[in-house]
């Protein structure tokens, strides 16, 4: 078994393709998996960590709006369409997977022109341009929140399946004890998790200023903060100047990036999140009682709309970015922090909409597609 799989530009849609394709793998004997993306996204440090064949073609994203850049784009596109095509016709998959990001635009595209079977897979609660686009060629979709169905209401329904969003096997492996012994955190304390999504949030790193001020050296609490790999060496510089002695506190940990999350979040027992559809899918899985808070400017506002489902639930506390305080961010950890009931009610909850069998259930819909006379 073949198959090629793309998804690029953020960990949002890098993380479901590793995670998709390790499960094609460990479902189908003796399978060739090609990744394909772009040379400057995340995908292009991640993926061949991960140890996957790695092919990148050129594309750029198109701007939300009519533009002389998107004719630009549109003709490049079809550049890249070409290329998608030559690797395909080279690689001969059996099958082709997307999980969103304008790379795997002309990867689907080609790979649907050229009739092989075709996924993509929608982690928000409001589908991204690419994948809307791509929504009038495949084969199927599978989305990560039952809502996004609507969002793509005009196709054929059986087209449409909800299976949640795949999250990595380690996510729901690793124990407590791993995280704390991996990351050097105390067992004693409770741990508060902050991520601002694979790129890091710079509104959530200045409030969480006003947090260390509060926490630093407290023997309850200890803070593991992943900034993002651009805003490290400013957040640290503003912590210091800030007066606070990050080596001395003993309780602070700060990273850009984790390469472990899935430790992380073993450990952790209150996160402050964006409002990621893959994050949340971990934080879920795992049933971590979290406070989110949702990049405005994210397409169609769609972070907003994949927290506010959280909360309905009553698996998360939803702060507006624009509403962000360092104080505010404060006490509401405090408040959570305060109530051992409240929190245990939100894990509770949390874990009810976890969906950690969404990977398995991808890969046997994928699987699913290929033409008998393919199947090897
Ligand atoms: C700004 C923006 O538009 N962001 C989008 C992007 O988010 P983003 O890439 O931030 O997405 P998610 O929160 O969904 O996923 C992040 C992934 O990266 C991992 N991770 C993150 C940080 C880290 O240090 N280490 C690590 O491993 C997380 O565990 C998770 O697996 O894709 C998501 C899924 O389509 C969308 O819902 C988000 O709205």
């Amino acid at each position: 078994m073949r198959m090629i799989i793309s998804g690029g530009g953020t960990g949002g849609h890098i993380y479901p393709a590793i995670t998709i394709a390790k499960e094609v793998a460990k479902l189908a004997k003796n399978s060739e998996i090609l990744f394909v993306g772009t040379k400057h996204g995340l995908e292009a440090d991640i993926v061949p960590k991960e140890g996957f064949n790695f092919a990148t073609i050129e594309v750029r994203g198109l701007e939300r709006r009519l533009s002389w850049q998107n004719v630009r784009t549109i003709i490049s596109t079809i550049g890249s369409v070409w290329s998608s095509a030559k690797i395909i016709k080279d690689f001969k998959p059996d099958v082709v997977i997307g999980t969103g990001g304008y790379v795997c635009g002309p990867v689907l595209l080609a790979a649907s022109l050229l009739k092989i079977p075709t996924l993509i897979q929608e982690q928000n609660v409001i589908p991204g341009i690419t994948n809307k686009i791509l929504a009038r060629f495949v084969d199927k979709i599978a989305v990560g929140y039952a809502e996004a169905e609507r969002c793509f209401g005009r196709y054929k329904p059986q087209q449409i399946v909800f299976t949640g969003n795949p999250i990595r096997p380690e996510v729901m492996s690793a124990t407590r004890q791993e995280g704390q012994l991996a990351l050097q955190l105390d067992a004693n304390k409770l741990t508060l998790l902050v991520v601002g999504g694979s790129r890091g949030a710079r509104s959530i790193n200045n409030a969480m200023l006003d947090v260390y001020q509060h926490f630093a050296g407290s023997q309850r609490i200890q803070i593991l903060h992943v900034t993002g790999q651009n805003e490290y060496n400013s957040i640290v510089g503003n912590i210091k100047q800030s007066g606070i002695d990050i080596s001395n506190a003993g309780n602070i940990i700060i990273k850009p990036y984790l390469y472990n999350m899935p430790l992380a979040l073993g450990a952790a027992d209150l996160a402050v999140f964006r409002a990621g559809a893959v994050g949340l899918a971990e934080l879920t899985a795992r049933g971590i009682p979290a406070i989110l808070i949702p990049y405005p400017y994210a397409a169609e506002n769609h972070q907003e709309f994949n927290a506010r489902a959280l909360e309905k639930q009553g698996a998360a506390v939803v702060i507006a970015d624009k509403e962000l305080t360092g104080a505010k961010l404060t006490k509401t950890i405090e408040t959570l922090l305060n109530n051992p009931a409240m929190l245990s009610d939100m894990a509770k909850k949390s874990r009810e909409l976890g969906r950690p069998q969404a990977a398995e259930a991808i890969a046997r819909l994928a699987l699913g597609l290929i033409k008998p006379q393919r199947k090897r």
